[in-house]
């Protein structure tokens, strides 16, 4: 371990969280803050969409959190803004033991990984990148954008996440591949980020200045956040959906089981019609993968529908048409049976 403690006496490790859309980044996060043990966990959290979901799946639990939406991390600051916000999770009295920087499903991470050796804040370190990997669509994204094996080598641990919807043969498989892709860094297979959270926090024991990876210095004297053209996403676009009227859950499971071409991640909340289904109803697709699950709207939220849709070359008019048709008109009620569609995905 190599706390800074709270006596300032080692600077704060900042672990960097990177992996695809949708691969378990905030299930990760989530399971750290969980079992800290009483480690304090501040965390920048950056999502690609306008509306900050992985923000609002955190909120609560985090002992300090930056937030930054509308864009990739990468490229959305520069290093004297990477150094503003991890002063403001550092400073003296915020008590911070670890940062931890959940970058969106689309940041590149060679990027991200300058962006924290150029800080000028003195009393941080870096503590390591993290790639997380979707086992269950791992092939095919890699597939579709090969830009991901880069993400892969520049990773200190990878974490091969949803091994539970992969067989062992696929399992062992991926983990060969991976381990090769990444040059030789551990590869920990869990489910629902379940890892021991000392993996995260103790120094990487992968060296990085070997034959395959660039070190510190070569990474350094790369320029810094010149160019974006090449990062995953800018071929991918996010669309926003808010409304105060209640879904038709027919209407929306239609769509998310046949989402308008190109869409790859739906995230967010929302607010069904329905009598006896009130709650707030959290929903992630992740390729063809739709999972939901239930909350309580806090006291002072007013039930609403919050949903962000990320893919590439998607069609925006046509995302918001297809959910502006899945509003519940005023006279429209809406039976108990049309939440079957809805209820069959709760935590798949
Ligand atoms: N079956 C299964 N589902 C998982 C696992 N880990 C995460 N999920 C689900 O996958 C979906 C996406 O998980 P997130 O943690 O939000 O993924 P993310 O990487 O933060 O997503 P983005 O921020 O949009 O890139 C959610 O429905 C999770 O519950 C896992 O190991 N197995």
């Amino acid at each position: 371990m190599r706390w800074r403690g709270r006596f300032g006496a080692v600077p704060t490790p900042v672990v960097i969280v990177t992996g695809f859309l949708g691969s378990g980044k905030t299930t990760l996060l989530n399971h750290l803050l969980h079992n800290d043990d009483g480690v304090r966990i501040g965390v920048i959290v950056n999502d690609f969409g306008s509306v900050n979901i992985d923000a609002m799946l955190v909120a609560g639990q985090v002992d300090a959190m930056v937030s930054l939406d509308n864009g990739c991390l990468c490229c959305a600051v520069d290093a004297s803004g990477m150094d503003a916000m991890l002063t403001k999770l550092t400073q003296p009295d915020s008590d911070i033991d670890v940062v931890v920087i959940e970058a969106s499903g689309l940041a590149e991470p060679r990027d991200l990984l300058r962006l924290v050796l150029a800080s000028e804040e003195a009393d941080i370190s870096p503590g390591g990148l993290v790639e997380v990997v979707d086992a269950a669509e791992f092939e095919a994204t890699r597939a579709e954008f090969p830009q991901l094996d880069q993400h892969l080598a520049v990773a200190d641990l990878v974490v091969l996440n949803k091994i539970d919807r992969v067989d062992d043969a696929a399992r062992d498989r991926l983990i060969d591949t991976v381990r090769g892709l990444s040059d030789g860094a551990p590869v920990v297979p869990t489910a629902h980020g379940r890892i021991d959270p000392r993996l995260l926090f103790d120094p990487p024991e992968h060296p990085r200045p070997d034959d395959g990876q660039l070190s510190f210095d070569e990474l350094l004297r790369e320029d810094l956040g010149t160019d974006c053209a090449d990062h995953l996403h800018a071929a991918f676009e996010s669309v926003e959906f808010r409304t105060d009227e209640p879904l038709d859950p027919r209407q929306l499971m239609g769509l998310l089981s046949d989402p308008p071409a190109g869409v790859y991640r739906v995230k967010g909340c929302v607010h069904f019609g329905v009598p006896g289904h009130g709650q707030k109803f959290w929903i992630h697709v992740v390729g063809g993968f739709i999972q939901v699950s239930r909350d309580d709207w806090r006291r002072d939220e007013q039930p609403r529908t919050e949903l962000v849709v990320i893919g590439a070359s998607v069609d925006a008019s046509e995302v918001l048409a297809r959910l502006r048709a899945c509003e519940v008109g005023g006279s429209c009620a809406l039976d108990e049976q049309s939440m079957l569609g809805v209820l069959r995905y709760v935590d798949a």
